[in-house]
């Protein structure tokens, strides 16, 4: 087992947030879960690893005490990601007086004082001595394009002298060029992309990352790309929820209402086959609903069909141009839709009463120019707002800490609630919402380490992430430890 020992004064209590758990919209101030995500945000001292100290609270049992308490003293234990091969130590036997088998959960989270007691006779692989930092979940990225061969980088230039994102794409830039290329790579190659890409990602935080294909078009590419995914899946420690985007473009050649045919015909009959085979798990569908690229009917007919063989909705809309996307996937069931810059008044409030989470995606709108998602209406009208990085070929960033930084400043979120957009509220868009996004008994044990007393450090000291993050842990196990971290410190 490992074990954090982050003692905390708790500083203040949070502001207003929206905050999603369950499929539930609610205030963090009146919601346990939140209330745990916010003790364990406002830490700031701890003595040495291992030295009893003294608090008032009540055991760890998910519950996290009122941040209103002068003193929260939280420690988490947790087990390690491999199965017990039956040498149950002493501290395994006595959590929840039943053999423990170390699955990387958050086995107990509580007063200090208390869960020492609880766990008093047990062994742990490694104690971290968290003074003076900040533990935090993990990241979550609800939104990635992580899976490609070549790089845009030319086309950056030509935006930044004044061409459109679809003046490109019509003139056969954009996606068209990373198809290409992606046709064109091996899966090996792929995946080797892909896995580098991911290091970057875990390393900015994130332990959970949504991975969509949609560079192939033709049913061989898009699971070269589903199979690169799924080898990722096993070969790395980062969460993954699968995406097909197979009509992430027009493919050349091709009318939308082909395309659209295609997928519905070809291309999901066979990801039907090979997910029940088990060969690939494919989480969710996803279609780019744009205008010039597919229209609300044929976005329908694909969601729809997507929706048939088992995979959770989860699309782009309202982007560049207003579509109806957000109205249309209230009606679909849709678990979230992502980016929204042109999302009506109607679709903002059909999506808070679908529980539909709105996919925030601040770099894009930064890098094309774009008008800003109205997030502020969003949080007000009770929709769950989660963040993506959107890691593509046209917006090239890996960090969440970023993300967070542009939606505060130009989304106008505050720290708490772009914090709880890229944990717990990235979670629910991902179905991920009952073991992933915060720091709960039973939920996955990731989460971060970061070297500053003061959690927001993490969003305000824009790209200053690498110095920050001391450690990334998943499922209970150290997966990045920056050991360059203290040296630098965090002011
Ligand atoms: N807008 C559509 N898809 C991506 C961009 C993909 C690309 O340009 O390669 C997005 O979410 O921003
Ligand atoms: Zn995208």
């Amino acid at each position: 087992m490992l074990c954090f020992i982050p003692d905390t004064t708790a500083l203040s209590p949070p502001p207003l947030l929206r905050h999603s758990h369950n499929g539930m919209s609610f205030c963090a101030c009146d919601d346990a879960v939140a209330r745990f995500l916010f003790d364990f945000c406002f830490q700031t001292y701890c003595d040495a690893a291992g030295e009893p100290q003294s608090a008032a609270g009540t055991p760890g049992s998910g519950k996290a005490p009122s941040t209103s308490s002068p003193v929260s003293l939280l420690h988490a234990y947790m087990g390690a990601q491999e199965e017990d091969k039956g040498s149950v130590k002493g501290g395994a036997a006595l959590c929840q007086g039943r053999r423990i088998t170390r699955d990387g959960c958050i086995k107990a989270v509580g007063q200090a004082d208390v869960i020492r007691n609880e766990f008093s006779e047990a062994t742990f692989e490694r104690i971290i001595d968290c003074s003076g930092k900040c533990v935090l979940p993990g990241l979550v990225d609800a939104h990635t394009h992580p899976v490609w061969a070549g790089d845009r980088v030319h086309e950056f230039a030509m935006k930044l002298a004044g061409a459109s994102y679809m003046e490109i794409h019509q003139a056969g830039g954009g996606i068209h060029f990373t198809v290409e290329h992606t046709r064109a790579a091996s899966e090996a190659e792929l995946l080797a992309g892909l896995q580098q890409r991911l290091g970057r990602m875990l390393r900015a935080g994130s332990t959970l990352v949504e991975c969509k294909s949609g560079y192939g078009l033709d049913l061989h590419t898009e699971l070269k790309m589903l199979r690169a995914i799924e080898r990722a899946r096993t070969s790395t420690d980062i969460g993954i929820s699968s995406t097909y985007c197979g009509a992430h473009a027009v493919p050349r050649g091709k009318t939308a209402a082909e395309a659209t045919d295609d997928i519905i015909n070809n291309h999901l009959p066979k990801l039907k086959e090979l997910k029940l085979s088990g060969e690939i798990q494919v989480n969710n569908i996803d279609v780019f609903c744009e205008k010039g690229v597919f229209d609300l009917e044929s976005t329908r007919r694909i969601l729809q069909a997507g929706k048939d063989i088992g995979l959770q909705i989860n699309f782009h809309g309202d982007e560049l141009h207003p579509m109806k996307s957000a109205e249309l996937g209230a009606e679909l069931g849709a678990r979230a839709i992502s980016h929204l810059e042109e999302v009506s008044d109607e679709g903002i409030v059909a999506m808070a009463r679908a529980k539909c989470a709105a996919v925030l995606l601040p770099t894009t709108a930064y890098m094309l120019r774009l008008k800003q998602p109205q997030a502020r209406k969003m949080l007000e009208e009770g929709v769950i707002v989660a963040l993506g990085s959107d890691f593509n070929p046209n917006a090239y960033c890996f960090s969440m800490p970023m993300v967070m930084h542009l939606a505060c400043v130009n989304m106008k979120m505050s720290m708490n609630e772009a914090l709880a957009a890229a944990t717990i509220n990235a979670a629910y868009a991902l179905g991920k919402s009952d073991t992933h996004g915060s720091l709960e008994v039973g939920k996955q044990g990731d989460l971060l380490i970061i070297n500053s007393s003061r959690w927001e450090h993490l969003i305000y000291q824009f790209g200053g992430h690498e110095a920050l993050i001391n450690y990334v842990i998943v499922k209970g196990k150290v997966i990045y430890e920056n050991e360059r971290c203290e040296a630098m410190g965090s002011y």
